[in-house]
């Protein structure tokens, strides 16, 4: 990484920000791997929003005070680079958008963007609903034989398909479980981060490599695949602008290798978060019925027993859409990110070192006692417009913010109202007793860490029957 000279206009002042105490050499390592969530929120509880970490030799600092979170991501952004953690999705995505940084980066979100618009997105509505319908005609024969289902398996399955058929024009299915292994290893394989298998040189055949070559070959095969499709057939919104992007100096087409890792990192990118966010939305339905009830008032008042469009989940399902929300507060898929300051800066008043890195977890933000009344309560009517127009900016961002933030969210959100919709128009899942609410290992994305098993009942006596 580079670190500039210090500009003496911006170098640091400010105090030394607090911290919990460590131990020798380790520092805070150990309470950092033993339940990384929970450590990061009594860190907030007990030292405030800016604080300061020793994880081994590094010094990393939690921020969570709103104007702070903004600084980094918004105001003194051309500060912040993606920093270490991003190296590690360097090497199952390569250099796409969420890896790359400056005008490479500029070029290839304005290639793709068009697809991913507000307006353009409603495009999907369709792929939803035949991708969910598909899922819960499955349930129905489950239910039937008393089958429970594994809801980690089923919402990410749903989301690959819809994000396949809606952006690629792709039918994936058959490759469902290969990705679902893909996705497994590359969590792996990226937050392993520090072992002795990765200080190894790439060429050395060790489990960790072998399983990088292996996961890289099958994404390359797919993306040729989907590409000859495409030529064939012409079926795709963002292959349509993938294959016609061109470099805006020299004016020549992507590369084999930049639209390769472009469509590897939306496929990877897109599906599991948008399946872990609509996992703890079922949860919490499940865990909350007087919420559920509400929903479904809600859901019969508007649609009456009809689908929704996404017309209906922008316009007409309020109480759906804070569901939504409530969920991405209390369980974001992303739950934590990094940046590393380029030069000194200072944040809440405390003093952030040039070349250090800073953690941002909407996590930890989105459960500040400061601002949220009850924190660990699910409530969707703190989203009623009254209560969330009191809030200070960035106490909220489940999807980031600034020219960084989330490409997908539109999508993601649609997808998420959308599917809940029509799965509590049809079931009610009464959850398997297990150990589900454990999460917040050191990994990036906010998947339980174990399986969540949940019946489906059906909404109306006999309709399974
Ligand atoms: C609930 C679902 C989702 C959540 C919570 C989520 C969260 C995020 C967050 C927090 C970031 C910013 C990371 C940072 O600033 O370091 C991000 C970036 C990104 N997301 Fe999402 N995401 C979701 C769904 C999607 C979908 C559906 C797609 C695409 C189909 C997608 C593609 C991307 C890409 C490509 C980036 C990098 C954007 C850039 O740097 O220009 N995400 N996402």
């Amino acid at each position: 990484m580079t670190t500039l000279a210090p500009d003496p206009a911006t170098a640091a002042r400010g105090a030394v920000a607090p911290g919990p105490r460590g131990v020798p050499l380790l520092g805070n390592l150990p309470q950092w791997k033993s339940d990384t969530a929970q450590f990061l929120l009594r860190a907030q509880r007990d030292h405030g929003e800016v604080v300061r970490l020793r994880l081994g030799p590094y010094t990393v600092h939690l921020i969570t005070a709103p104007d702070a979170v903004g600084r980094v991501l918004k105001d003194n952004s051309g500060n912040y680079t993606r920093g270490v953690l991003y190296e590690q999705f360097r090497i199952a995505m390569g250099d796409g958008l969420l890896t790359t940084d400056g005008d490479y980066w500029k070029a290839h979100r304005r290639a793709v963007q068009p697809v991913f618009l507000r307006k353009a997105v409603t495009a999907i509505g369709p792929n939803v609903v035949r991708a969910t319908r598909e899922m819960l005609d499955q349930w129905e024969v489950r239910a039937r034989r008393g089958e429970p289902v594994d809801l980690v398996t089923e919402t990410l399955r749903l989301t690959l398909v819809t994000l396949s058929r809606s952006l690629f024009g792709y039918d994936i299915r058959p490759a469902v479980p290969v990705m679902k292994d893909i996705v497994d290893n590359v969590i792996e394989v990226m937050f392993k981060h520090g072992s002795v298998g990765e200080m190894l040189p790439s060429w050395l055949p060790t489990r960790r490599n072998r399983l990088i070559a292996r996961d890289r070959r099958i994404l390359t095969r797919l993306v040729t695949e989907i590409r000859e499709q495409y030529a064939a057939t012409g079926q795709g919104p963002l292959m349509e602008l993938i294959e016609a992007a061109t470099d805006p100096v020299t004016g020549a087409r992507w590369t084999d290798e930049e639209i390769r890792d472009e469509m590897i990192t939306i496929y990877l990118a897109g599906h599991e978060t948008t399946a872990v966010g609509l996992l703890w939305t079922l949860v919490s339905l499940a865990r909350h019925p007087s919420v559920g009830e509400e929903l479904d008032d809600e859901l019969a008042r508007v649609l009456g027993g009809a689908e929704p469009t996404p017309e209906d989940v922008e316009q007409r399902l309020p109480y759906t859409r804070q569901v939504v929300d409530e969920s991405l507060r209390m369980y974001p898929p992303i739950w934590i990110y990094p940046r590393d300051a380029v030069a000194d800066d200072e944040l809440g008043g405390f003093r952030i070192p040039g070349g250090s890195s800073v953690l941002l977890s909407p996590l930890v933000s989105h459960r500040n006692p400061r601002y949220w009344d009850n924190p660990e309560a699910f409530d969707p009517h703190r989203f009623d417009p009254e209560r969330a127009g009191q809030r200070p900016r960035m106490t909220y961002f489940p999807f980031g913010a600034g020219a960084r933030m989330c490409i997908g969210n539109f999508m993601a959100l649609l997808e998420l109202r959308m599917i809940t919709a029509m799965i509590h128009q049809r079931f009610r899942l009464k959850l398997v007793p297990g150990d589900f609410l454990r999460y917040g290992d050191t990994s990036v994305s906010l998947r339980p860490l174990t399986k969540v098993l949940a019946l489906p009942e059906p909404r109306e006596p006999g309709a399974a029957a």
